[in-house]
């Protein structure tokens, strides 16, 4: 039995006292062995406040980024090494928008992954097609590649502990999400990789989760879905109301 996981994405939004405003209004009301892991995905200034302000909490703390090397030569960006330091327990990595605007590669992908997990967290994986790519047939070989590329190399432990989220591009930020069941298809096609490349059990362990104008009203849908294990949210995510109700729908 997988337990499903809601993921907010902030991305580039929130002060900082809106981001602890936001943990505060939250953290409270998350019940204690909730059924449901709850996690928010803030942006890099805000990691330490968030991380305190919910250190024994039930709501964990995401980064939406971080580089593959733990210190170094490498001016702005931000070291998985010290984000773990923080008491961070997750990362998102590939999302669509690093890919398309800072040109972040499945290779990057992958060796983020293996950074973030040897720093004891762990990665949030993004896949997702184009919609030209999925009006041309092509979603199942580009969903299958990105998978195999981004988990090259990991452990069957290391696969069956991590989180995949499915996005089609075409979904993202846009009000058209994904019908429920096209969704479960391609998270099918994600967990099916999975087994192919490290056996049935560690596919049948790994939660994935469906993300693109998620809301409290169709998360129901989605989470009905064999192969859908939760959702990774951006624009439903940014107030604590409606955040919240993501997370009553899921229990
Ligand atoms: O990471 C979250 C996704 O990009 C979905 O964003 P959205 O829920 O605003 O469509």
């Amino acid at each position: 039995m997988r337990k499903p996981i809601i993921a907010g994405n902030w991305k580039m939004n929130k002060t900082a006292d809106e981001a602890l405003t936001f943990i505060d209004e939250v953290k409270n009301n998350i019940p204690a062995n909730s059924a449901v892991d709850s996690v928010v995905g803030s942006p890099a200034l805000f990691l330490q406040g968030l991380a305190e302000a919910t250190k024994g909490t039930e709501l964990k703390i995401s980064a939406q980024n971080c580089y593959f090397e733990n210190a170094g030569a490498f001016t702005g960006e931000n070291s998985p090494a010290a984000i773990a330091d923080l008491g961070v327990q997750y990362v998102i990595i590939g999302h669509s928008e690093r890919r398309e605007f800072f040109h972040e590669t499945d290779e990057d992908v992958n060796k983020k992954a293996k950074a973030i997990i040897a720093n004891g967290m762990t990665p949030i994986v993004c896949c997702g097609e184009t919609l030209e790519q999925r009006e041309a047939g092509e979603t199942e070989d580009w969903i299958k590649g990105q998978v195999e590329n981004a988990l090259d190399g990991l452990t069957e432990e290391q696969v069956a502990n991590l989180v995949v989220a499915y996005e089609p591009i075409w979904a993202i930020g846009t009000g058209k999400s994904s019908s429920a069941t096209d969704a479960d298809e391609t998270c099918f096609v994600v967990r099916k990789t999975i087994a192919d490349k490290f056996g049935a059990d560690t596919a049948n362990k790994v939660r994935i989760q469906y993300g693109g104008s998620v809301k409290p009203e169709n998360i129901k849908e989605y989470m009905a879905q064999e192969n859908i294990d939760g959702a990774l949210v951006g624009g439903a995510s940014l107030e604590p109301k409606s955040f919240l109700a993501l997370l009553e729908a899921v229990k």
